[in-house]
């Protein structure tokens, strides 16, 4: 039993890694053989006895001619020509990379069992001396093939007795082990991971009816194993030979976390640098999803600008509409006080005249007597007399066109003081459509904004890169989005959703993870991370000078802002602050801290029992509590840099918010977290204390980079709980979320190899698809029936 021999063998067999020693032996496996290859004492023994015996059809296995026999040296014959198959197949396979597979089994009339298969056209069959020997012509005449090409035979007959697992009918469950592979020669055919003693991935063979052992080049393109290796890839960038890894998960029985153990156990942390000058996979594999995202987002992008065009017109007719409202109301307002001043002079000039008319009639002025013998004096009172009745004529008619001109300008000035209240009235109509409009057109904008956050993807990573001390520099931000690095004169870039150069202010830095800051407030799970070196300016970043207030100060001062607009709802905030220091917990804002906290979990949420919420209302309210935390944080010092945090910390705000006329409730939590350093234990020289923590560091920084691997392909398992940090962040990046990455880097020439990897680290997570996020609210009635 030649097969389940080798692979329990295998199963203990010590893993033996020699990277690149693999490939000189001609094992194109490399570091970890390929289980198959790892023979069983018993397969030493038969290699030693056919040794023995040049002639090929000594090695045949004899059927006997009796009947009852048959069967059972037949099933034995099959699985010792499996396992010269399996042996020949990988050491073809490690020679070139066309492996033949037209498997046909011919029984010569001397009642010797070949197994035969078609190579480039011609027919070969398995010689154990000389592997595969072309397939003498004059055996066409001395034999039959007992399953050729054309021909069915029952497979019951073929399958090796006690190997269940090779019988005829593919009765597997349709589940991840079951998948398929295009295999020259045989076109599509089933394949499905075997869970016998270890893993085995075989296919289903239907000429044969049998479910043979799928070679290594080929297994390495189905799903199941795919997976896995995009997954050590991811965690482990320094691994550029696929090979290898489908190799090395075969002897880790195909888990992920053991290989990349292993790896890191004998090659340590170097192949967490990328291979240089090597074409990432991924970028390939991504590379048409990224294109039709992108194509997909740049007409998001112009649509929304569309409507912020639209919706800028609407506010420039609604302002224009409400000048031109103002103007005619300021108009209307000064005729009417001209129609009341034209009033008064009307009424004032009646006055006059009634009262010359009635001074006229009721004193009558006193007549001087004539006297008859003046003539001269009484042609002068006639002309005086007739000069008064002119003046009185003249008088009557000027006050009586006064009074029609006031009449007519009084009409007039009521139609315009009509036309003007109409006009005012239509502009109010106006104004308030144009309102409903910029309303809907809001609403419609905020819609295609968030289809626009969800199709960018609900994890952002902006990369921010400090300014030299030294002046010497390796980075160049070649534009918003993109940053190279410069070596040896070559060039790598690395594409992010935003890059900011030394000279960004803070208050820039901020406006990138701005959107997403509203999302917690209608309860969403936001987080915002830093990632770097130690000393490349998370902390500045996150939290920044007092003059300068990092992300922290304000995102939740935009998130105080943002709650106080909205009227209807009201809001409840809980701030709680920790930090992860050599895998435990510390409640920052505990005033007895009593020990390590422990994470518990029940179903998607992840909780801390015991961890200090503080209510807050204000700004002030905030920030007191987060300086009490930040006095009790631990702050080491390094050799890099003097004040070196050297735990993570997590701030979290939880923002409940009730709406008081729907009734609704929604939980959102803003959670802020600067990560520790990376950094090279070499180059800090830490001992002691400092090697412990920067162990630890190191290891949580690495289970987070293989929970972003395994999110980025989609992997069943994500390896949350592989630490501390990782299990807390769970919420924030489990697909329910929205999220923002700093990865800020140094341009110091010393800092590249921690520079390329952070990019590395940046760009790759840059792929991840969170999903889309969930808003957790709960609808009135469900909220009252939870109190
Ligand atoms: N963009 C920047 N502009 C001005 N000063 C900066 C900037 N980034 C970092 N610094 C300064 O560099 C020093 C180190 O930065 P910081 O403490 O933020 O690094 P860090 O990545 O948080 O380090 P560690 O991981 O060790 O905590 C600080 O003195 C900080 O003020």
């Amino acid at each position: 039993m030649g097969s389940a021999a080798s692979v329990e063998d295998a199963k203990h067999a010590e893993v033996e890694v020699s990277r690149g020693a693999g490939r000189d032996t001609g094992a194109d496996d490399g570091a970890f053989q390929d289980v198959q290859s790892l023979s069983s004492p018993n397969v030493e023994e038969e290699k030693e006895e056919a040794a023995q015996d040049e002639d090929p059809t000594s090695h045949a296995i004899e059927i006997s001619s009796s009947d009852e026999s048959n069967t059972e040296v037949l099933d034995e014959a099959v699985e010792e020509i499996e396992t010269m198959f399996k042996k020949t197949m990988n050491e073809t396979a490690t020679e070139s990379d066309e492996v033949p597979l037209a498997f046909e089994s011919f029984i010569h009339n001397n009642g010797t069992l070949y197994s035969c298969f078609s190579e480039q056209g011609k027919r070969v069959y398995v010689n154990e001396t000389n592997g595969l020997v072309p397939f003498p012509n004059e055996w066409y005449s001395e034999g039959r093939f007992i399953n050729p090409t054309n021909e069915q035979v029952p497979s019951q007959s073929l399958a090796p007795s006690g190997s269940q697992h090779m019988y005829a009918e593919p009765a597997v469950t349709e589940d991840d082990r079951a998948g398929a592979v295009f295999i020259q020669g045989k076109g599509m055919v089933m394949t499905y991971m075997f869970e016998e003693k270890a893993n085995m991935c075989r296919y289903f063979d239907p000429q044969s009816g049998l479910w043979l052992l799928l070679p290594l080049q080929w297994e390495m393109n189905i799903e199941f194993v795919r997976t896995r290796i995009q997954q050590v890839m991811g965690a482990l960038p320094g691994l550029g030979d696929q090979k290898e890894i489908t190799a090395a998960l075969r002897q880790c029985n195909y888990d992920p976390d053991e290989v990349v153990s292993a790896y890191l156990t004998i090659f340590g942390d170097g192949l967490f640098q990328p291979v240089e000058g090597e074409q990432n996979y991924r970028e390939l594999d991504s590379f048409q999803s990224h294109l039709e995202k992108d194509r997909a987002i740049e007409e998001l992008k112009e649509k929304l600008l569309s409507k912020e065009r639209e919706v800028d017109g609407l506010f420039q007719r609604n302002n224009y509409l409400t000048r031109e409202s103002h103007y005619l109301s300021d108009v209307v307002q000064h005729l009417n006080r001209k129609v009341a001043e034209l009033e008064a002079d009307q009424q004032e000039a009646r006055e006059k005249i009634r009262a010359l008319l009635t001074r006229r009639s009721t004193a009558p002025p006193a007549r001087p007597e004539p006297k008859p013998s003046d003539p001269g004096r009484l042609r002068a009172i006639s002309l005086l007399t007739r000069g008064l009745n002119v003046a009185h004529k003249q008088l009557s008619s000027t006050v009586g066109q006064w009074l029609d001109d006031m009449r007519n300008q009084l009409r007039e000035l009521a139609e315009a003081v009509q036309r003007a209240g109409q006009a005012e009235q239509a502009s109010g109509r106006e104004a308030e459509e144009l309102r409903a409009l910029y309303r809907k057109e809001a609403v419609e904008r905020k819609a295609l904004y968030n289809r626009l956050l969800e199709l960018q993807g609900n994890i952002r990573v902006f990369c921010r890169c400090r300014a030299s001390p030294a002046g010497s520099t390796c980075l160049e931000v070649a534009s918003e989005e993109e940053v190279a690095v410069s070596q040896k004169g070559t060039r790598r870039k690395f594409l992010f959703d935003k890059v900011y150069s030394s000279s960004a202010s803070q208050e820039k830095v901020f406006e990138g993870t701005l959107p997403i800051i509203a999302s917690c407030a209608d309860g969403y799970n936001i987080c915002i991370l830093a990632y770097g070196q130690t000393g490349s300016g998370k902390t500045y970043t996150m939290m920044g000078p007092r003059d300068k207030p990092g992300v922290n100060i304000r995102s939740i001062r935009e998130l105080l802002r943002i709650c106080k607009e909205r009227e209807n709802i009201t809001y409840a905030m809980k701030i709680s602050m920790l930090e992860i220091y050599n895998d435990s917990i510390n409640d920052l804002l505990s005033k007895n801290p009593t020990g390590h906290l422990e994470i518990r979990t029940q179903g998607k949420s992840v909780t801390v029992p015991g961890l200090t919420h503080i209510g807050v209302k204000t700004e002030a309210d905030i920030l007191s509590v987060m300086e009490l935390g930040e006095k009790n944080r631990k702050i080491a010092s390094t050799k890099m840099n003097i004040e070196s945090s050297r735990s993570h910390l997590i701030l979290t705000l939880r923002v409940e918010g009730m709406d008081t006329v729907s009734g609704v409730t929604s939980h959102g939590t803003l959670t802020l977290c600067d990560l520790a350093g990376s950094e090279r234990i070499s180059k800090t020289e830490a001992t002691g204390l400092r090697l412990l923590e920067a162990a630890s560091i190191n290891k949580s920084l690495t289970a987070l980079g293989q929970v972003f691997s395994a999110l980025k392909c989609n992997a069943l398992h994500v390896p949350f709980r592989n630490s501390k940090l990782t299990h807390l962040l769970q919420p924030c990046l489990s697909g329910d979320a929205k999220a923002c990455v700093f990865v800020n880097v140094s341009p110091d020439t010393k800092n590249m190899a921690e520079t390329l990897s952070t990019l590395q680290f940046g760009s790759s997570i840059r792929q991840v698809v969170l999903g889309k996020a969930t808003q957790h609210v709960t609808p009135a009635q469900t909220a009252k029936a939870d109190k």
